[in-house]
């Protein structure tokens, strides 16, 4: 028998538009073998090697994410001296490396001496490299990034041609931004990133340069206008934004985490990884662009229309098919491809090419359908018809090495005949062989083995014990395996002679048509790269219209002009989920209706999910999705502000506690302008009560003082007194509301509704008697909230046990004067056991 075989070839099906479709909300598409661990493995591997300067109050800056192996870069901006922006790039990216200038300031060199430092931040630390200054050079780093080899840009492009296009990619008027690019790249081709263990002509692949723009800290968003809008860790912790991570890093995705009840989570119905990715990246950049937020709003609002779900099903179907490309495509460049990669690159370029169909009948008014249609361009087609007609899978999976269809190259198809009719050659050989052997040996077959070559395999005889046995006249031994013994003959070296080479020639040539397919397919990288860009857009807003479908979300719509929100019914997105009824509330905040809202109500009466809600709300608005309410209307908004209590915030012990409460609001009084959001729930109650209430007081006297430039502001309160007591000046600015509640008997029913007014008590007994604290304790806290209230001293209870006591006494004792111990029917010892004893436990 002969291990030699071509298997016949067969073109795998691809997921065409006209398929079965799945539903809206079908589970993701089951990964390929391996795909999807592989997919994760990557990503948990991936890094970032990020490349600073910082001169003249500008920065720099540009990295590298080996997820992708695309550079990003940040045309030059301005900082703090303390280097804030900075600070915020690298929470937000965690790189791996941090590379600059041995020559630069000493603000850089402080800045870099603390995160050396930093050893909380453990594994995360970076490390810091310091390169001459001459690397950083500007004439050097622009020759560097013009004579880069990138895969992105054809052969065929001349020098001009290549400048011309890289310089319409990279701002080469940004000076510190190109010296800090070319830093990288001098960094990079040391380093080998990527490229440890290749072959030194092998260089680090660049599948693409990206601009970049970043969450800023506040102090800087009026130097750089930007649209984005500040939020921070806090907020997005206890708003529940995310769950699994305080301030989530776009970059790692695959964290290994689960995302618990977060609003990302119900959100998320993403089918691709890089569509999760870019929502992530959608949720940490809410913004005020509104030409960004419409064209979103346009595209949900589309497939929520009934005519288009088929259509919006059959797309996400689509999209659960696109795959990894970045990654193939690197592992191309380095000539690392797997077999795998074939099928999901073709089944990939497949599903891109039916989406593109699908979008080309979709009204083209639409930008999104018109950059697909357009976008996603014939290079695609070229892509899929070459590994469709090229690419054997079933062979390449069978053998787990590259083979190629029948009709490519005739060579390999003679060759691969001439192989498949080895095995009735090698029997017959095999018959020839017997002939001469040994009459006990009752069988043998002629065998190849791929770098050994052709051999006889002869069954091991019983009389064959020791290595000596083994020698057989006329025939070299080779090895025992599996109770066979093996052996090369005369006719077997023939044989070597004349057909040896077959495998291994048929593995060259194959391997050399997979490197020209790699470089057809690395040529068009740049289609590829664009693919997945749009096709993660259109898989976020597929899955934000899914999420709008089923619960029941409508359109926002924006008005620079107001300031402040304006929500009519809205409903707390994750609360609505839990409750058995949500009680919606409208909301309406600027203008006549006040900029700060005291809102006053019981204990659990729904206070802090009103003040969360409307945070919520906006937050949902200004990423582009629809929101839980009737209608919304969103003004300017530049940032939501927090102090919100969260049970982690409790477990940090009370003094941290109290100073990341200070530093919460602080950052809010520092920071907040007239179009900001800020939502205060229960501040001052970790402190004694005169000083929370007078902290609080004294925070919303601050903002009244700013008159019309007051942020908006919601507060939530249990200090009655702050209302009672008249601390907050009076006027059209505040607005009190309350939580409308109704006492039936003892209980206490909660409406959950908002109204305007004050709320008269806490009625916390009541809150603490469904809590199922002890009546006794209860009936003690009223009697003391009673006490406060009509100005009468409090006894502790102490004293008021004395004086229980001393009334026991007195009625034991005048028991005692009672007795008439002349009686003769008198009892001592019934006295002594009925009277006395019981009495003596309330008296000691
Ligand atoms: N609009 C609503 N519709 C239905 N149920 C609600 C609504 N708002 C709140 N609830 C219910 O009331 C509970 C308490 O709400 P919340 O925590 O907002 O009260 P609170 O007034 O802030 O209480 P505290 O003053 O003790 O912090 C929630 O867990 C929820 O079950």
């Amino acid at each position: 028998m002969a291990a030699v075989g071509a298997t016949p070839a067969r073109t795998p099906q691809g997921p065409g538009p006209g398929g079965a479709s799945a539903g809206f909300l079908s589970p993701a598409l089951v990964p390929g073998p391996g795909e999807a661990d592989e997919e994760d493995d990557e990503e948990q591997l991936a890094e970032i090697h990020l490349c600073v300067l910082w001169n003249s109050g500008y920065l720099g800056i540009a990295y590298y994410d080996t997820s992708d192996s695309t550079i990003y870069f940040m045309p030059d901006a301005p900082d703090h001296e303390s280097l804030k922006l900075l600070q915020r790039v690298l929470d937000e990216i965690s790189p791996r490396s941090v590379v600059t200038s041995a020559k630069q300031d000493e603000n850089m060199t402080r800045f870099l001496g603390k995160l050396a430092s930093q050893e909380h931040r453990e594994p995360k630390r970076p490390e810091i490299i310091f390169l001459p200054s001459v690397d950083f050079g500007l004439e050097i780093s622009k020759q560097r990034l013009l004579s880069g080899n990138y895969s992105f840009i054809p052969d065929s492009m001349t020098t001009t041609e290549k400048i011309l296009f890289l310089s319409s990619i990279i701002p080469f008027d940004c000076l510190l931004t190109v010296r800090a690019l070319g830093g990288l790249l001098k960094f990079l081709g040391r380093r080998r990133i990527g490229v440890e263990l290749e072959d030194y002509n092998v260089s680090v692949p660049i599948l693409g340069f990206k601009k970049f723009v970043f969450h800023l800290p506040f102090c800087l968003f009026s130097v750089l206008r930007t649209h984005l809008v500040s939020i921070d860790q806090d907020t997005y912790s206890v708003l529940q934004i995310f769950k699994s991570e305080s301030h989530p890093s776009v970059y790692k995705v695959a964290s290994g985490l689960k995302e618990g009840l977060s609003l990302f989570g119900i959100l998320n119905r993403c089918r691709c990884k890089w569509g999760e990715k870019l929502l992530r990246l959608w949720f940490t950049r809410p913004t005020q662009d509104l030409g960004e937020l419409n064209s979103r709003l346009d595209v949900i609002q589309f497939f929520l229309l009934p005519q288009n779900l088929d259509m919006a099903q059959m797309l996400h179907r689509l999209l659960g098919h696109i795959k990894n490309v970045p990654l193939i495509l690197k592992r191309m460049k380095l000539s690392h491809t797997k077999v795998s990669d074939w099928h999901v690159l073709y089944k990939t370029v497949y599903s891109a090419l039916g989406l593109r169909d699908a979008c080309r009948s979709l009204p083209q008014s639409i930008q999104l359908f018109r950059d697909i249609s357009q976008e996603f361009s014939d290079d695609l087609h070229h892509i899929a018809s070459l590994i469709g007609k090229v690419v054997d899978f079933e062979g390449s999976l069978a053998e787990n090495r590259f083979t190629v269809l029948p009709n490519i190259d005739p060579e390999i198809d003679e060759k691969k005949r001439r192989l498949m009719g080895l095995p009735g050659f090698l029997t017959e050989v095999a018959r020839k062989e017997l002939e001469n052997l040994d009459s006990r040996i009752p069988s043998c077959s002629v065998i190849y083995i791929p770098l050994i070559g052709f051999l006889l395999s002869i069954p091991r005889l019983p009389s064959m014990l020791e290595a000596s046995d083994f020698e057989i006249e006329g025939l070299d031994f080779m090895f025992l395996s599996e109770e066979k013994l093996h052996y090369r003959s005369a006719r077997t070296k023939e044989l070597d002679a004349l057909l040896g080479d077959l495998h291994c020639d048929i593995r060259d040539q194959e391997t050399l048509l997979m490197y020209q397919l790699q470089c057809q397919v690395l040529a068009r990288a740049a289609v590829l790269t664009r693919v997945l860009d749009l096709a993660s857009r259109l898989d976020v807003l597929l899955s934000l219209a899914s999420a709008a479908q089923d619960y029941g979300y409508s359109r926002p719509c924006y008005s620079p002009r107001l300031l402040g929100v304006r929500i009519q019914n809205g409903r707390h997105p994750l609360m609505e989920l839990c409750a058995r009824t949500f009680v919606p509330n409208s909301t309406e905040c600027g203008g006549d209706k006040g900029r700060v809202k005291v809102i006053t109500g019981p204990n659990s009466s729904g206070k802090s999910i009103y003040l969360k809600q409307v945070g919520l709300i906006t937050f949902m608005a200004l990423v582009g999705s629809f929101v839980p309410a009737e209608e919304a209307e969103i003004g300017a908004v530049d940032a939501i502000f927090t102090r919100i209590h969260s049970c982690e915030s409790i477990s940090l012990g009370l003094s941290t506690f109290m100073i990341d409460l200070n530093q919460q609001v602080a950052k809010a009084v520092n920071n907040a302008t007239e179009r900001s959001l800020v939502l205060i729930d229960e501040f001052g109650k970790g402190t004694n009560t005169v000083d929370g209430l007078a902290l609080l007081a004294a925070v919303l006297r601050h903002w009244l003082a700013l008159g019309p430039t007051c942020p908006h502001i919601f507060v939530a309160t249990n200090f009655l007194s702050l209302v009672q007591l008249q601390l907050l000046p009076q006027g059209p600015l505040v607005q009190y509301l309350t939580m409308e509640t109704c006492e039936d008997g003892n209980d206490l029913v909660f409406f959950y509704q908002v109204c305007e007014g004050v709320a008269t008590a806490s009625h916390a007994s009541h809150t603490a008697a469904q809590a199922g604290l002890p009546d006794k304790l209860i009936a003690r806290g009223k009697e003391v909230s009673d006490l406060i209230c009509s100005g009468k001293s409090i006894k502790p209870v102490k004293e008021l046990l004395k004086e229980k006591q001393m009334e026991n006494c007195h009625i034991l004792v005048d028991k005692f004067l009672k007795l008439d111990l002349e009686d003769p029917n008198l009892d001592l010892d019934i006295f002594m056991s009925r009277e006395v004893l019981p009495a003596a436990t309330t008296i000691l």
